[in-house]
């Protein structure tokens, strides 16, 4: 069940988008209400605020709008996982399956120090793909993760179940099942 009910009135849900069969979880009009998108970053952060994160994650695009505001809170530093191509350093890549399609992200490799503590922040768990992928990354270059923080989470898709399998702190604000 939805945890946060007037967060979740304010996601629109658009079906069969990009494709028929998927209920996309658009946030833009979360993003847009200024009570909303405090109240989001704000209960992100919230169990976060003892954790000493040293970094933030936000994985491109939606992840750097939500992981932006996290870190900026947190007083830590803001690391983008981007899209294959886009970092202008040395990279790590991983790829990954969407719900709908394939991908692959890089970070550089000097974007954590050994040892530091990472928060990952996305709009979304899904399949879990992407969330799975920065986290191998972000342990490849000697991160210590410290928890998932997702705003929406679609169970059904198994993602968020498969992070808390491998042992993560998974955490989000809005469940849509049934997708
Ligand atoms: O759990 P998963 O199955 O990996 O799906 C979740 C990911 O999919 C969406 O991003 P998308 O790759 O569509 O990119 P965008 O943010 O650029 O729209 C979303 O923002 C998550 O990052
Ligand atoms: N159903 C969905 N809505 C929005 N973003 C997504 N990313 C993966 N699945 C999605």
């Amino acid at each position: 069940m939805s945890q946060n009910p007037s967060l979740r009135e304010r996601v629109r849900s658009i079906p069969d988008y990009p494709k028929p069969g998927i209920i996309f979880r658009d946030i833009t009009t979360l993003l847009q209400d200024p009570a909303g998108f405090r109240e989001t970053v704000d209960l992100l952060v919230a169990p976060f605020e003892a954790s000493a994160v040293d970094k933030v994650v936000g994985v491109e695009a939606r992840g750097f709008i939500i992981g932006g505001a996290v870190a900026h809170q947190l007083h830590a530093g803001f690391v983008p996982a981007r899209k294959m191509g886009k970092l202008p350093w040395e990279t790590v890549s991983a790829e990954y399956d969407l719900e709908y399609g394939t991908d692959a992200i890089q970070i550089h490799t000097d974007c954590i120090a050994r040892g530091e503590r990472v928060l990952l922040v996305d709009d979304l768990i899904a399949t879990g793909g992407s969330a799975g992928a920065a986290l191998d990354l972000i342990e490849q270059v000697g991160g210590s993760v410290v928890g998932c923080s997702f705003v929406i989470d679609l169970p059904d898709l198994g993602g968020s179940a498969q992070l808390r399998e491998r042992g993560y702190a998974v955490s989000s604000l809005i469940e849509f099942e049934g997708d």
